[in-house]
């Protein structure tokens, strides 16, 4: 475990800018917030530096804008949530540097939250530019990171602000790191994860090295897609990274080596329309048709997956199988969430799930509470499972 500075050691801070970056990459639809998990994580930190005078700050990143301001990126759009999740008001400032963001802190009374502009609207943050740090810590006395969710990247926010103001870990980073230490430190076996969902490119480089630690590997969602285009198998319209047919190859080839069973889907539901209630139909992963999208996996791959968790001691997950926001698209990840919630109640599995929609998806399968662990996080839970040092962590323990 990383010693760092916590919120036990702050003392008198009534009255300073405490910078808070927290992650509210929340799920969602038609600009209402449809999972508050990640609010409600982050809630403690966020009411015990207002309870204890601080102006708290709020930093965090909504999508991939690539440094360019998008209204459909905004975080104007979760406040309302936000704040019933607080019960707090929030104010808002539509930029995190500069004078719009100073003047809306000068606004702010001792003990007021105030959430600034999505830090990804500025090429800084990414790149970790000094001067975009500069400007972010030009609003505060102090930084508390408890974005662990996003602690996998070395960003201004993440990481380069830990470096010029005085550091500490939120409630939350302190409480996954301990969680995940407990629930996987030292795994029971065979040790199955599952991996799907749609960041596949920012994923699949990290599952060559989750081959050497796990026993078996269930790749679904649009993460599967790519391992069966890299088989020579035609995935028609599906959500796939055709550029990244060779790192695919490499994996099975690291899998192969390591003695990881690399489980595939078998058949999946295609449809012609991304939207709920699409017509569709099952077929053979080798029979999908050129004009139509594979959005979930189908039943006899559901039973191939159900057959793994009860196979495995413990299990990881970070990533849907489906696309299970639109029904009935949803079958294949509620099915293994619900069988992995029975297992873990009879005592027979440890389950460890985490991701943005992950969370949501276990929410809509009705088992978020079953499982033994449920994290905020998914690349940065994984990259953690791998052994790699996470930035945001890391700089915390130096501090
Ligand atoms: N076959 C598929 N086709 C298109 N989208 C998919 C498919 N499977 C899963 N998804 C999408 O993946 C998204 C979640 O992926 P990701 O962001 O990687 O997960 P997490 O946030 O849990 O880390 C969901 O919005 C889901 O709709
Ligand atoms: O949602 C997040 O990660 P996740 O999809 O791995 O759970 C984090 O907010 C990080 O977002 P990013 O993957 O765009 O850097």
């Amino acid at each position: 475990m990383p010693a760092f500075k916590t919120l036990d050691d702050l003392s008198n801070i009534s009255g300073k800018r405490a910078l808070v970056r927290v992650d509210l990459n929340v799920p969602v639809s038609d600009g209402k917030v449809t999972d508050t998990t990640r609010m409600e994580r982050v809630a403690p930190t966020i009411l015990e530096l207002a309870d204890k005078g601080a102006k708290v700050i709020l930093l965090a990143h909504f999508g991939r804008p690539k440094g360019a301001v998008a209204a459909e990126f905004s975080l104007a759009m979760i406040v309302p949530a936000f704040e019933a999740v607080l019960g707090r008001k929030v104010a808002f400032a539509s930029d995190c540097i500069g004078s719009v963001a100073a003047d809306a802190i000068a606004a702010l009374a001792d003990g007021g939250i105030l959430l600034l502009e999505n830090t990804r609207f500025h090429k800084g943050e990414e790149k970790n530019d000094p001067e975009f740090v500069k400007a972010l810590a030009a609003n505060g006395d102090l930084y508390v990171n408890d974005a662990f969710s996003a602690a996998h990247r070395a960003h201004a926010s993440t990481e380069g602000l830990a470096h010029v103001l005085p550091a500490y870990a939120g409630r939350t980073m302190q409480a996954e790191l301990e969680a995940l230490e407990k629930g996987l430190g030292n795994p029971s076996r065979p040790v199955v994860a599952i991996v799907g969902g749609a960041k596949v490119s920012t994923k699949i480089d990290l599952l060559k090295n989750l081959v050497g630690k796990v026993d078996a590997l269930v790749i679904g969602g649009g993460m599967a897609n790519t391992f069966l285009a890299a088989q020579g198998i035609d995935v028609g319209k599906s959500l796939c990274e055709h550029d990244l047919a060779e790192t695919a190859r490499e994996i099975l080839a690291e899998a192969k080596k390591t003695g990881c069973d690399i489980v595939l889907p078998l058949d999946g539901v295609v449809a012609r329309e991304f939207k709920a209630g699409a017509a569709n139909e099952t077929v053979a992963v080798t029979a999908i048709p050129s004009d139509a999208m594979m959005l979930d996996v189908g039943p006899q791959s559901i039973e191939a997956v159900n057959g793994w968790i009860a196979k495995a001691a413990t299990l990881v997950w970070n990533g849907p199988l489906g696309a299970f926001e639109i029904e009935p698209f949803d079958k294949a990840t509620v099915s293994a969430a619900q069988f992995a919630a029975t297992e873990t109640d009879a005592g027979k599995l440890v389950s460890v799930a985490g991701g943005g929609d992950t969370v949501s998806a276990l929410n809509h399968a009705g088992v978020g509470e079953r499982f033994t662990y449920v994290s905020t996080a998914g690349g940065a839970f994984l990259e953690w499972m791998e052994g790699k040092p996470l930035p945001g962590v890391d700089v915390l323990s130096k501090a």
